[in-house]
């Protein structure tokens, strides 16, 4: 974990401007530190020495007080407002990231641990912003100011100071190595409750089915004890690490002391002069005892921001730019020798499958459950990166179009249907924003849902309705658009005989290219081909395969 990550002001520029501010602030702070020092100085020896009156010396003081104040109240305002806009710029940023990865990526990248990361994870990067940062500056700035004045006073306690001085910083180092693993487990530690959290509250009606529900109680109770253990670890690193510098600091100060009151009593040193050593003296060590003390209540954030930028620089796929997307109203779609493998997966989901899809074809697409055929539907979506083989329009390859024209030309149901909270109507009219009322109905009429209001609400994840009711919503979402070719992933599951059958009519009615995935038979009579995948090529294939390829 390094103090300021460049990769954090390179992404966000209220943070350069943030650390920009910070530095004049923090100079700022340093000349009055010393101004301070030396008006005190000049009082007390004034007084004991010559007996004059304070009026003067502490009119300044005060004004100097004032002035400090204000630059602590200005600090931490434009620490607020950096801090804030950092946080929404990280936020939109992995979401916009997030989105281009795609789904394939969100559903391995766990959605409740990029939940906890974008809330409460990336909240832990006001104490960064209010705290660390600012004094992270003063500690660069103070010390350097202090030790330059002090030492056209008494360079003995200037060069004290200049050797003790750099001893905070390494056992902070020691300290922060130390750090850096205890907060990794913590946040892991959340991470980990989040998700238990999650399923068990999603699955809580099947657990109470099969009577496991208290059991539960247990597995939260032992998370929840791993991550207080964890919290508890980090917050006794984090006083011991303060005692240690609060420690080293202390001997420091009595070291320069002790030198300054021998000199001063050999007259080796005037009173004003000694003054101004003692009081300036804790001043150069107390900005970086300081800045470890707000290390460690950073530190959950810095973790955070560190979390962000990983999925931040996760490569995004190569995405082509070609707007000259051929319509595949009159252009067939061709996949060839198509092979897909999901990260971390030894065995490609699936392999070497051709297909040729013609315009106003019906294809149902076949075979067993776990053998690709969602997965070829994310691969002509460009949703997955083709490993070998190619998905065709029109002579180019797909991956040459802009991925968000290329997808404009087709409606999708995916397995899950992923509705939205709303209505019925605002989750079809995902399809086609403008869309009236009446086209609307007539989506839903063509999917087999006239039964469905258009103002029914609908719950998260498609709560609020059944199974079927989702489906013929996300199939209505589909057909509203002006997609020529539908992608469509067993879309009658689900459904009775009836509505199926007016299901298959209303894609039949469309005269839109179909490409389904389908086990029941009322579905497959309904297209006009089948082709199985995952089957074994016949033996005359790969003769002609193998007669093409060698020459
Ligand atoms: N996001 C993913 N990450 C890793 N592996 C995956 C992912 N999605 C699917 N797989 C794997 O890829 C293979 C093909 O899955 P896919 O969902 O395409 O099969 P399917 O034929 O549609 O199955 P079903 O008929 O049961 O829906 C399976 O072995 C599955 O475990």
């Amino acid at each position: 974990m390094r103090p300021v990550d460049p990769r954090l002001l390179r992404r966000a520029r209220p943070a350069r401007v943030f650390l920009a501010g910070s530095v004049l602030i923090g100079v700022a702070t340093g000349l009055l530190v010393i101004v301070q020092a030396v008006l005190l100085a000049r009082g007390i020896s004034d007084v004991v020495l010559r007996d004059a009156g304070v009026g003067p010396v502490a009119w300044m003081l005060a004004a100097v007080i004032a002035v400090r104040a204000g630059l602590v109240w200005l600090q931490e305002v434009v620490a607020q407002r950096a801090s804030a806009a950092v946080k929404s710029t990280l936020r939109r940023q992995v979401l916009e990231h997030s989105l281009k990865l795609g789904p394939a990526w969100l559903s391995g990248e766990r959605s409740s641990r990029l939940t906890t990361l974008l809330t409460k994870g990336l909240d832990d990067l006001d104490p960064y912003f209010a705290r660390y940062l600012p004094q992270l500056v003063l500690a660069a700035t103070v010390p350097a100011g202090v030790i330059g004045w002090m030492a056209t006073g008494d360079l003995i306690a200037a060069g004290t100071v200049l050797v003790t001085l750099p001893l905070i910083p390494v056992f902070m180092a020691l300290v922060g190595w130390a750090t850096q693993a205890h907060s990794r487990r913590r946040q892991r530690a959340l991470e980990v409750l989040a998700h238990h959290f999650a399923d068990v509250v999603s699955g809580l009606p099947t657990l109470k089915l099969f009577g496991r529900a208290k059991v539960q109680a247990s597995a939260v109770r032992r998370v929840t004890d791993k991550h207080r253990a964890a919290s508890m670890s980090t917050l006794r690193l984090a006083f011991m690490s303060s005692m240690v510098l609060e420690l080293l600091a202390s001997i420091s100060v009595a070291l320069v002391a002790v030198g300054v009151g021998l000199r001063l009593v050999e007259g080796r040193l005037g009173l004003e002069t000694a003054l101004m050593v003692l009081i300036l003296a804790p001043e150069a060590y107390l900005p970086l005892r300081q800045v470890g003390a707000q290390f460690h209540a950073s530190a959950d954030g810095v973790a955070a921001a560190e979390e962000v930028l990983r999925v931040l620089e996760t490569p995004l796929p190569v995405a082509g730019e070609r707007a000259d997307v051929p319509d595949l109203r009159r252009t067939p779609l061709y996949l060839h020798d198509v092979t897909v493998r999901y990260p971390d997966r030894s065995e490609p989901a699936v392999e070497g499958f051709d297909l040729e899809l013609w315009p106003g074809e019906v294809v149902a697409l076949t075979g067993r459950s776990g053998v690709g055929k969602s997965t070829l539907l994310a691969a002509i979506l460009g949703f997955v990166t083709v490993e070998r083989g190619v998905v065709v329009a029109g002579g180019s390859a797909a991956d040459e179009f802009d991925p968000v024209l290329w997808r404009r030309q087709f409606g999708w149901v995916p397995q899950r249907p992923g509705l939205r909270v709303g209505t019925v109507a605002d989750n079809v009219r995902l399809g086609r924003p403008d869309a009236a009322d009446s086209q609307v109905r007539q989506a839903l009429d063509a999917a087999g849902a006239a039964e469905l209001a258009l103002d029914t609400p609908v719950g998260e994840q498609g709560r609020l309705l059944s199974g079927g009711q989702q489906r013929r919503v996300a199939l209505a979402r589909a057909l509203i658009t002006e997609a020529p070719v539908l992608l469509l992933d067993e879309p009658t599951a689900g459904l009775d005989a009836d509505t199926e059958a007016t299901v298959i009519a209303g894609l039949r009615g469309t005269g839109r290219t179909v490409l389904l995935v389908a086990h029941r038979p009322t579905l497959l009579a309904a297209a006009d081909r089948t082709v199985e995948v995952g089957a074994r090529k016949s033996p005359i294939d790969r003769l002609v395969e193998r007669e093409l390829v060698t020459p």
